[in-house]
């Protein structure tokens, strides 16, 4: 999301033998073990053991399994449980199968919520290996464009982001019988959502036993209650327990002592400006003077994270034979699930993996093989950068981790075995670290969110939350999707709005879609919409490349701008496609489509993703009775067809030029300017269209268009009563 141009893709220059000398000297001070239990190996190697059996034993052998019975009484009498217990103690994969065994599911599943769809699919493919069974039978998962789960599926991890889609079409989770929400701490916008959303579920299933403050009457309940009550079960390492408890009235709370494996924490004795610089050298200090085992490193972001990447891989190149080698592993949201996945896969023989990963690796995932944890103390937070700049819109923004994140961070290395954590800030500067994030409902955009409650029949604004959302946020929101024409003049839903919320697009990417019926131009509008929902970038774009990938693209670009530039990308990846064999459901190979898009200087991993996307848009299209295959394909009247679908949804985002040759906003009060990425950076045309706004030294248009003052006129915002 950042891409302000200031990253450093250049390789540090020092040679290995001047950084090991610097490594000496930064002396990283080793700190007292927060805590250290003796636990026996894990791992029972001896004869006649199979693998499974040693994962039985290791399941035994967690913390949590000694309280399994109090916990499984708690959570049986008691409609809402708080459960506190250390990183690895075995929450996440354990108390599913518990309540799975207790019978407590008998009558629904049980869902696992999950911040990110990395750890949802990595634990289920856990979980099922623990109860023998094939993913997506017994234990299944569900992430956004991607289900993994059958009729037979009784434990499911899914998004907090799914679980609100479900809500949609089942707004009481009857499906359910238990809603684990895990690692709460996080504080997600979709977390709250569901959080409170559970709170009136309780009221409504299980009113005839209690008066939804957290407890019920014990076991008589199921004897003459409803005969499918719901628990809720709230869990986290570090989490606020009273607020939580509070919030459902007092709940039980339950904390599970004790950790696996002790991680020794070190600190450095003196702040390091430049994390990359010291993840770098600190990489090569384990490499060189510690034993085997992985490496993992928290960075903020992709920019740090192929900066380290290369830095690395030079310095490999220059150790003395007899080292072991190097494996680099990236790890960050827009990498495709497939590369993700790619983490998880042991090391080869004789080689130190090094994983390079954003905070979707600090919660939950277990990365077999790692030892040592490297935390730069730094993250991207999403934040609304709404207030005085008039229009609003979500950034990245890089900033100190919180106490909580750091935990979690050091917990990666305890997960198999005794592990270290490096800290590339000092002590005094952990100590001064708040203990959680900010809620993301009180910085970010509500749209999406306020949206999806409508459809339930919910305002946003009159809900009870755990802290209640930005005021700025709630007006913003509203606005958009009055705009948009979700809502009517009386805040109430539109047909137009439901259908919107059916898909699971951003509401303008949604809108645009819809408008493109109107404009006869559905499959052209889903390829763009799918290339922009894609997590990855179409364009690969760094400062050592940047020449040639311009002179690769240049065949693609149209003169209108991005969108269309994207749309032509897309025709001649599928032309491709089709000379390789891969039309009629036959697969082309792999191997000649990523050789294509390495000459385009394209992302064959974001066409892979958009065009999985698109595949299940044209599924949902065709419930809705759209026909997505109509087409403008008329060369000269696409691109206006195209555009004016695309301002119907993106109306927030246009601006237009200014006699001193800027673009103002249209909607707002900010003076943008176009991305250096952009086809159009260096023309000046009467108006754009955008899909994003950066914030960096300045605010940039993203994804941008050229249009005429005529499609942005032609929105109609007064007239969606009823509609
Ligand atoms: N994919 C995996 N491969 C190997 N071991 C695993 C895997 N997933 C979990 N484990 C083992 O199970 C232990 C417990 O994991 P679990 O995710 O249940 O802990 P948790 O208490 O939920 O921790 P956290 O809050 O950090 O997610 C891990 O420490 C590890 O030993």
């Amino acid at each position: 999301m950042d891409d302000s141009g200031d990253e450093n893709d250049s390789p540090r220059k020092d040679s290995v033998q001047s950084l090991t000398a610097k490594l000496d000297a930064q002396t990283l001070t080793p700190l007292r073990p927060k805590k250290k239990l003796k636990v026996a190996n894990v791992h029972p190697t001896g004869p006649g053991s199979s693998k499974q059996a040693a994962i039985q034993e290791q399941r035994k052998q967690l913390p949590i399994s000694r309280g399994r019975n109090a916990i499984i009484k708690e959570i049986r009498e008691n409609d809402v449980t708080v459960l506190v217990g250390e990183t690895g103690s075995g929450k996440t994969t354990q108390i599913p199968q518990y309540l799975l065994d207790s019978g407590l599911a008998r009558n629904g599943m049980i869902a696992v919520t999950q911040p990110r769809r990395v750890a949802a699919t990595s634990l289920a493919s856990r979980v099922a290996l623990e109860t023998q069974s094939n993913l997506g039978s017994l234990v299944g998962y569900s992430v956004r464009f991607s289900d993994c789960s059958s009729e037979k599926t009784k434990i499911k991890f899914v998004t907090d982001g799914m679980l609100m889609r479900e809500l949609l079409g089942d707004p009481e989770l009857e499906r359910y019988s238990v809603v684990v929400v895990d690692e709460a701490h996080e504080r997600t916008l979709r977390t709250d959502v569901v959080l409170a959303r559970l709170k009136e579920i309780l009221k409504k299933r299980n009113s005839s036993q209690t008066d939804v403050k957290g407890k019920g009457k014990g076991k008589e309940r199921e004897a003459s209650g409803p005969t499918n009550p719901l628990r809720v079960v709230i869990m986290s390492a570090t989490l606020d327990a009273e607020k939580f408890s509070s919030f459902f009235g007092n709940a039980k709370i339950l904390y599970v002592q004790g950790r696996q494996h002790p991680v020794a924490i070190y600190h450095t004795a003196a702040p390091q400006p430049d994390y990359v610089d010291a993840a770098l050298r600190t990489v090569f200090q384990i490499h060189t003077d510690q034993p085997p085992g992985d490496i993992l490193v928290f960075l903020p972001g992709q920019e740090d994270i192929e900066s380290l990447d290369k830095s690395i891989q030079l310095y490999a190149k220059r150790l003395p034979p007899d080292t072991h080698n190097i494996l680099t592993c990236p790890l960050y949201a827009s990498l495709p699930p497939a590369h993700q996945q790619q983490i998880f896969l042991p090391s080869p023989k004789g080689t130190r993996k090094v994983i390079l990963a954003t905070n979707i690796a600090e919660t939950s995932v277990t990365i077999p093989g790692v030892r040592y944890v490297i935390d730069s103390g730094k993250c991207k937070e999403k934040r609304w950068v709404g207030r005085g700049i008039g229009g609003g819109f979500d950034t990245l923004l890089t900033r100190d981790i919180t106490k909580s994140s750091a935990w979690q961070r050091t917990g990666r290395a305890g997960r198999e075995a005794a592990g270290s954590c490096f800290r590339l800030y000092t002590e005094e500067a952990f100590n001064a670290l708040p203990l959680s994030a900010e809620p993301e409902i009180q910085r970010c955009s509500l749209t999406s969110s306020m949206l999806q409650l409508k459809c339930l029949d919910q305002n946003l604004e009159d809900m009870e939350f755990m802290e209640s959302p930005d005021m700025d946020g709630v007006a913003q929101a509203l606005t958009t999707l009055y705009l948009l024409g979700a809502l009517d003049d009386k805040k109430k839903l539109t047909p137009l709005g439901r259908q919107m919320a059916y898909f699971p697009l951003e509401p303008p990417l949604a809108r645009a879609l819809l408008a493109s019926q109107e404009f006869g131009c559905t499959s052209e509008v889903l390829s763009i919409v799918s290339i922009l929902s894609s997590s990855s970038k179409l364009f690969v774009d760094t400062s050592d490349t940047r020449d040639a990938a311009r002179d690769a693209n240049s065949k693609f670009r149209h003169i209108s701008g991005d969108h269309l530039t994207m749309l032509n990308v897309v025709r001649a990846y599928e032309e491709v496609l089709q000379s390789e064999g891969g039309a009629d459901g036959k697969k082309a190979p792999k191997a000649a489509l990523k050789d294509w898009c390495m000459r385009q200087y394209v992302s064959h991993r974001c066409l892979t993703e958009a065009f999985e996307i698109r595949a299940q848009l044209r599924d949902l299209c065709e419930k809705q009775k759209i026909d997505w295959k109509v087409s403008c394909g008329d060369k000269r009247g696409e691109e206006q067809a195209i555009l004016r679908s695309l301002v119907r949804g993106l109306v927030q985002n246009t601006a237009f030029l200014q006699p001193d040759g800027r673009y103002k906003q249209v909607m707002g009060r900010s003076i943008i300017k176009i991305h250096p990425g952009s086809s159009l950076c260096d023309k000046k045309v009467p108006a754009v269209v955008y899909d994003e706004l950066v914030y960096t030294t300045q605010v940039y248009a993203r994804g941008v268009s050229a249009i005429t003052r005529n499609y942005i006129a032609e929105v109609p915002v007064t007239n969606h009563r009823g509609s």
